[in-house]
């Protein structure tokens, strides 16, 4: 009973539900006679960096399910930052939009999900279930025909755009030879004419992005700032649609759209961009001028919206009484494309439905880099409000004295109190755009929750948010292009104190950190029907470089100034803990390496793995067993999963940690005491182009270092449990039950090790043959050095009675 007990002392304690948020924020009342939306703004943000590594129609389709997505459209913006700023990835946006026209009416009339095009449309179950108007069929095959045609068009872009480039490029050089010709005196000159080739517009201009071939000003690491809103501000009122003969009736239904801007920041050599962290940054401030929603909902371009009501559902807890002091609402991250038996553990389910479920609890979940709704006035730096109402182990509130004392005591150079709001024309850490200090503080306002009751604490009146958005004129949009140059961060707190913050390759945990340590909250929102979906790398590889990246990202925080250690007290304790451990686990695969290794020294020895079985190491070992399977049973029962998907995720424990965790700390410290840069490439994201087996890649096998410790612990126990055997065998007096006992952890070590050695045999158990010779090497030098330096002795382990199992 404790089990079920203990989920209940951490209830997600939320008093709005969604029927509560309309009737507050959408129903007619003195302060709203029409019955306008009173709800806040909500600004969301995709990530895109690689057309190459990030197909431009998942991308597209990740657009489609947030265009769609049931939230107040007046209320809406969504902002795709390309950091490739590829001419492909912006006419793919392009095409999502005018499909967009269709595709989202569609989704309303008929209350389609998930909307995103790609995965509704290979549901497998029955599309018409719940579906009640007759002309659902007829649209569904219609738009079906429309997105497969989409789909083509996507698909046929980099081809248009390189023959469409080539035929401008070949008329520029014509022109330029006849230019040069005539020039010359009617003959060409001997040098040739020189043409840069250009990426080409449809509407005859150069892309002013990135080029198919690189040039001055226009390739990657080099080119100028772009921003274009693909869709005007949406109406404040209802736009209804009407019948159509050509395409689909829409008569009663809202066909809107939220406003869709595409960014893709300037960028220079010599400045630092800091990948996602400073793209999302970027997104910041040029939002903040275009639309400044007091919430920012961050997506990978790989995650898309499966719930449409998951922007509602985390505003719930926003506006709830005491939603001011949330700083951001995490989703679990939920994948698609994985194989059946999630060979590793790439559904992470412990860590999403245990650790985060009970980080919930204390002060909230960590950020983890997707589905992630954050109040923009928290990602500014700025405190919460009555930060400290409460501290301590429980965060229980503290008294009054004490309160006053420990005001004065602190650091509050970024105290900011709420009522009187930031004086923003002193220091410039925002940077020197007045445009931008002037939204902070109504950013500020319009994120607070109703002051529908006298218990709300820092409401805003209800009706303050009904006032239509004014349309975007040149200078702001001029305003907002000047953001997101490349200096614009020069002496600023931007990427240190402001924003994602900088300088980590997990810069998600840190951005988070930051906003616990000034005494946010956060909240993790698991909703019935997923609100999110990603897709995650399946192979053995990507999987581990994946988790390199992370435990090489906790390595970092824990060298830096980030270290929970040196936390203020606003971080709980518990909480506090939580984030020592972020900063600590890789440094557990020492010890994994060494636990590994040693039932193999230990046959090759013949000495047990202890001297002696006395009484102390059972009384220890008993206690360790408990606790171990006390933590396990907590783990299985929070998190609900299954013994089969929690065994996954203890294989994949000690596989990540004996290869990706050290080889993190091994970076971690050469980066501190050796100065040296750690840098990662992109998590490629597979496309499922195979058809006939979606999970192919999930037998793709590179090579790659971190496969070296796995493979030795492998082989040195293998080799192991062969030379107990034959020792057992030549002995004297076999003593079975010993070799049974010896083997019996290198067999437990192996199990663990399975999916990895599987993983290494590829689809058809293909290893690269220097895999077979380096590690046949490595273990025949491992067990002769053993053996010189312990020669198996049959006389003293004999003896050695209390050896035994
Ligand atoms: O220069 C860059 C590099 C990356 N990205 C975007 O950042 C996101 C994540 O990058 P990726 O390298 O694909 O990392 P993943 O392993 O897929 O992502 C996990 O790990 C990251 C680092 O912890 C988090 O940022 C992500 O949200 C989390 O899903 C993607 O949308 C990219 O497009 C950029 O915008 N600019
Ligand atoms: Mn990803």
């Amino acid at each position: 009973w404790i089990l079920d007990i203990l989920p209940k002392l951490n209830p997600i304690n939320r008093s709005t539900d969604l029927a509560a948020l309309r009737d507050k924020f959408e129903q007619p009342s003195p302060a709203n006679p029409q019955g306008r939306s009173d709800l806040p703004g909500v600004d969301i943000f995709v990530s895109t960096a690689d057309p190459e590594k990030e197909p431009p129609l998942v991308t597209a389709n990740t657009i489609l399910s947030i265009l769609a997505v049931d939230y107040p459209v007046e209320k809406l913006s969504c902002y795709i930052s390309d950091d490739g700023a590829a001419s492909l990835t912006f006419e793919a946006m392009a095409e999502a939009v005018n499909f967009a026209e269709m595709w989202v009416p569609f989704c309303r009339k008929h209350n389609i999900e998930p909307r995103n095009p790609d995965s509704y449309f290979s549901i497998k179950t029955d599309p018409t279930k719940n579906k009640k108007r007759p002309d659902f069929v007829k649209d569904r095959r219609w738009i079906k025909r429309e997105y497969d045609e989409f789909k083509v068009r996507i698909n046929g872009l980099p081809e248009a755009i390189k023959r469409r480039s080539d035929g401008f490029n070949s008329m520029e050089e014509m022109k330029e030879k006849k230019v040069a010709k005539e020039k010359n005196g009617g003959v060409l000159p001997a040098e040739g004419v020189k043409v840069t080739k250009a990426t080409w517009m449809a509407d005859g201009t150069h892309w002013p992005g990135t080029w198919y071939t690189p040039s001055p000003d226009h390739s990657k690491g080099d080119h100028a700032g772009i921003l274009q809103v693909m869709t005007k501000v949406p109406e404040n009122d209802l736009v209804l649609g009407h019948p159509d003969e050509k395409r689909l009736d829409f008569t009663g239904v809202d066909i809107r759209l939220p406003m869709f801007a595409y960014v893709s920041r300037e960028k220079r050599p010599g400045f630092d961009h800091n990948k996602k962290a400073g793209a999302m940054n970027a997104l910041v401030r040029a939002s903040a001028i275009l639309s400044n929603g007091p919430f920012i909902l961050n997506l990978d371009c790989d995650h898309y919206i499966y719930n449409s009501l998951a922007i509602k559902e985390g505003m719930c807890f926003m506006m709830d009484r005491g939603g001011d002091r949330i700083c951001y609402i995490q989703f679990p991250q939920r994948f698609e494309g994985i194989d059946p038996s999630d060979r590793y553990a790439n559904h992470n389910t412990v860590f999403f439905d245990g650790n985060m479920r009970a980080l919930d609890g204390l002060q909230g979940p960590v950020y983890v880099g997707t589905g992630c709704m954050f109040r923009r006035y928290a990602l500014y730096g700025f405190h919460p409000p009555r930060a400290n109402d409460y501290t301590g182990m429980f965060g229980q509130t503290k008294s009054r004295a004490r309160n006053i004392q420990m005001q004065s005591e602190e650091d509050d150079s970024d105290t900011l109190p709420l009522t009187s709001h930031p004086d923003l024309s002193l220091p410039k850490k925002f940077g020197n755009s007045n445009v931008f200090t002037d939204s902070i503080p109504i950013a500020e306002f319009q994120g607070r929750p109703l002051a529908d009751h006298l218990s709300v604490k820092n409401g805003r009146p209800p009706g303050a948010l009904l006032i239509p958005r004014p349309p975007l004129d040149a200078p702001t949009v001029a305003e907002a292009v000047a953001v997101i140059s490349c200096w614009y961060e020069d002496k600023t707190e931007w990427g240190d104190r402001i924003g994602w913050i900088y300088g980590s390759v997990t810069e998600d945990v840190v951005t988070g950190y930051r906003m616990h340590n000034r005494g946010w909250r956060s909240i993790y929102c698991i909703t019935k029907r997923d609100a999110f979906r990603g897709t995650a790398p399946i192979n053995l590889t990507d999987r581990l470089h994946q988790v390199l990246r992370w435990a090489t990202g906790s390595v970092e925080i824990f060298f830096s100034r980030n270290n929970a250690f040196l936390a203020s007290s606003r971080l709980k304790f518990l909480q506090r803990i939580a984030y020592l451990n972020v900063g600590i686990y890789p440094f557990t695969s020492i010890f994994l390496v060494v636990y590994c290794f040693l039932p193999a020294l230990s046959l090759f020895s013949g000495h047990f793995i202890v001297q002696s079985l006395d009484i102390a190491f059972l009384i220890y070992l008993l206690s360790i067993t408990v606790s171990l399977t006390f933590l396990s049973l907590l783990e299985v029962k929070w998190s609900g999963i299954g013994l089969e998907e929690w065994w996954r995720n203890e294989q994949f424990w000690v596989i990540g940690g004996s290869s990706a965790h050290l080889v993190a700390v091994i970076q971690g410290l050469l980066k501190v005491v050796a100065g040296i840069e750690i840098s990662f490439k992109l998590t490629s994201k597979s496309s499922a182009e195979d058809e006939d087996d979606i999970y192919a890649d999930l037998y793709v096998v590179r090579w790659t270092s971190l496969f070296i410790m796995p493979l030795t612990i492998i082989v040195v126990n293998v080799v192991a449990v062969v030379i107990g055997i034959s020792r057992t065998i030549y002995s004297v007096i076999p003593q079975w039950n010993k070799l049974i006992g010896g083997s019996f952890f290198s067999f437990w070590v192996l199990a663990h090790m399975y999916p990895f050695a599987k993983g290494l045999m590829g689809r058809r158990g293909k290893l690269p043959t220097i895999v077979y010779v380096w590690s046949g090497l490595v273990s025949i030098t491992v067990s002769l050095l053993w053996i010189t330096i312990s020669p198996p002795d049959d006389s003293t382990t004999a003896s050695n009675g209390n050896v035994q199992i």
